[in-house]
């Protein structure tokens, strides 16, 4: 029988990261008074004396709290002052030794790294399981792999149809719990516990602070999470979604927001031009040094890898993260991703580090990034047909990363993981000139800067990055895109893929709503 314990905001403490002159009992206090649901006592180095001391006086603080105390790994000093409960990992005493030794209806929980891990604590029949470490961290050398924000979600399947709990430890900070919560989710939607946090809370002057801190955004996420990955009430029509579109469209033009892109060197220029002739302003920065600065201002973020460099890979690690605090949409276009490892370990590192809102890329790409060889790739290109089924497939992705997925190719398709919605517009002429899916990765980040400037009820604005809107922001700014190519070869002016590229900024530059309108073809899939 499952114990109802408050696992959401779980302190593991550390005395080594106390704050200079800052007294542990009064840290501890304090974090209770933020917030902290449950603590775990950690002395790695103290004396079975000391330790017995200072688990009493915490289990005094904590019982003021009416917050559960666990022991790390010392079942004796859990017996010596009746905590609620003992946490092990994978080299302490085994779970059925632990059970055994405690008092019928304490708490166990044991360190999962791997889906062997929890396969175990399942048999084990332990309470909760603590996944990681999620992110690096000084707290602990690493001895086992970092498990990565979505390498939680696959443990958390194993989880499905059993009463454990899971928390997720390691690195958890106030800059990346957003992206923990989010990120961290099995195919069926099952999310996190809570959160084991140490030095975010620990080394902190205002202990009370930093906990209240995590502990409301741990509860604004759980009372969002029921409203699942689509929000979207009345059924789609493509003449609803074009109208939710043109609305942005319109807003593009007379708020001019400003759209940072890190994209890739081949076709910088173009999308910066692309961007200007859409209505939007486009800011071309790179360093990691600016990226908190940057954040403030901008409308929305694009990351696009088609010429990646390590330097570039901290400058997009950091843009994400910022672009996460600040609730600004972020687009990720994984160019070329199956072409090398360096492209996939990187789309693995930025997609694990913050919350994406709209993937886009053509079948070879989304192909490569969600792990099947149905597809193929050719450098950046895609080879052949794409999917059998690209409808089931952009919608599992949409599912899978919590974000929209756009598919780019003759016919686009673009997910929330509910909805599909198919794009017949566009030229063949947009295959044959280098860089039509970064300008079009340009025009949905576009469109997402002037989705975030339109008045919105606050459950759309909390949900900030990863909001029902940003469907909107793909199909929008993949349509005008290609109603744009349409209009500029039906103009005469298009002599070849030279004289193509002018003639498609200048269409876009001139594209009147009547003209999207007339154009526009937008079919939903289910
Ligand atoms: N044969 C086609 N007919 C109509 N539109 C097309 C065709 N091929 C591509 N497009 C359009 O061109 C845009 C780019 O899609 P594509 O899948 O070619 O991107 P990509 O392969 O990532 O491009 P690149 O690598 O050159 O940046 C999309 O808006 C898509 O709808
Ligand atoms: C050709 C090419 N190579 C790296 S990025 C890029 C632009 C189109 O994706």
């Amino acid at each position: 029988m499952s114990k109802k314990v408050d696992y959401s905001l779980y302190l593991v403490t550390c005395r080594e990261l106390l704050p200079p002159d800052k007294d542990y009992y009064e840290s501890l206090e304090e974090s209770l008074q933020g917030g902290v649901t449950i603590v775990q006592i950690r002395e790695k180095t103290a004396e079975t004396r000391e330790f017995v001391e200072i688990a009493a006086k915490s289990k005094v603080i904590c019982d003021k709290y009416n917050v559960p105390l666990i022991i790390n790994d010392r079942i004796d000093v859990a017996l010596a002052v009746h905590a609620s409960g003992v946490h092990v990992g994978q080299t302490d005493m085994p779970v059925d030794v632990v059970k055994r030794l405690l008092p019928v209806g304490s708490i166990v929980g044991v360190s999962c790294n791997n889906l062997d891990h929890v396969k175990t604590a399942i048999d084990d029949g332990v309470d909760y399981i603590g996944i990681g470490s999620v992110w690096a961290t000084k707290t602990k050398s690493l001895t086992s792999p970092l498990v990565g924000v979505r390498g939680v979600g696959v443990l958390l399947d194993a989880l499905e149809g059993t009463e454990i709990k899971a928390v997720a430890i390691g690195g958890i900070k106030s800059t990346n719990i957003l992206r923990t919560l989010y990120g961290a989710v099995s195919q069926s939607g099952h999310t996190l516990d809570g959160v084991a946090v140490v030095s975010d809370i620990v080394s902190s002057n205002d202990p009370q602070n930093a906990a209240a801190n995590l502990s409301g955004i741990i509860h604004k996420f759980k009372a969002q999470e029921h409203l699942g990955p689509a929000m979207i009430g009345t059924p789609l029509t493509g003449k609803g979604v074009l109208r939710q579109a043109l609305q942005i469209f319109d807003a593009i033009k007379t708020t001019s927001p400003l759209v940072h892109q890190i994209t890739n060197t081949v076709v910088s220029t173009q999308s910066a031009n692309i961007t200007l002739a859409l209505g939007a302003s486009p800011i071309m920065a790179t360093s990691a040094k600016e990226m908190q600065d940057l954040s403030k201002i901008p409308g929305a973020l694009l990351v696009n890898i088609g010429t990646l460099v390590d330097d570039t890979k901290e400058g997009m690690l950091a843009s994400g993260l910022y672009a996460n605090l600040a609730r600004k949409p972020v687009v990720l276009d994984p160019v070329g991703v199956g072409a090398s490892q360096y492209r996939k370990d990187a789309i693995k590192e930025l997609l694990d580090t913050w919350q994406v809102s709209i993937i886009k890329g053509n079948a070879g790409e989304l192909a490569a990034l969600s792990g099947t060889s149905e597809v193929e790739s050719k450098g950046v290109d895609s080879v052949g047909d794409g999917f059998k089924d690209p409808i089931s497939f952009v919608k599992n992705l949409a599912r899978k990363e919590r974000c929209v997925v756009a598919l780019t190719g003759k016919v686009d398709y673009v997910s929330d993981g509910n909805s599909v919605i198919a794009l017949h517009n566009g030229h063949e002429m947009l295959g044959r000139i280098t860089g039509s899916g970064c300008m079009v990765g340009s025009c949905i980040a576009s469109f997402c800067a002037g989705q975030t400037s339109l008045p919105h009820d606050d459950e759309i604005i909390t949900r900030g990055f990863a909001n029902q809107y940003m469907l909107y922001a793909a199909v929008g700014g993949i349509t005008v895109f290609n109603v744009a190519a349409e209009v500029a070869v039906a103009s005469g002016n298009v002599r070849g893929t030279g004289t193509f590229l002018p003639a498609l900024i200048d269409a876009l530059y001139h594209l009147s709503l009547d003209e999207i309108v007339l154009n526009a073809d937008i079919r939903i899939c289910t």
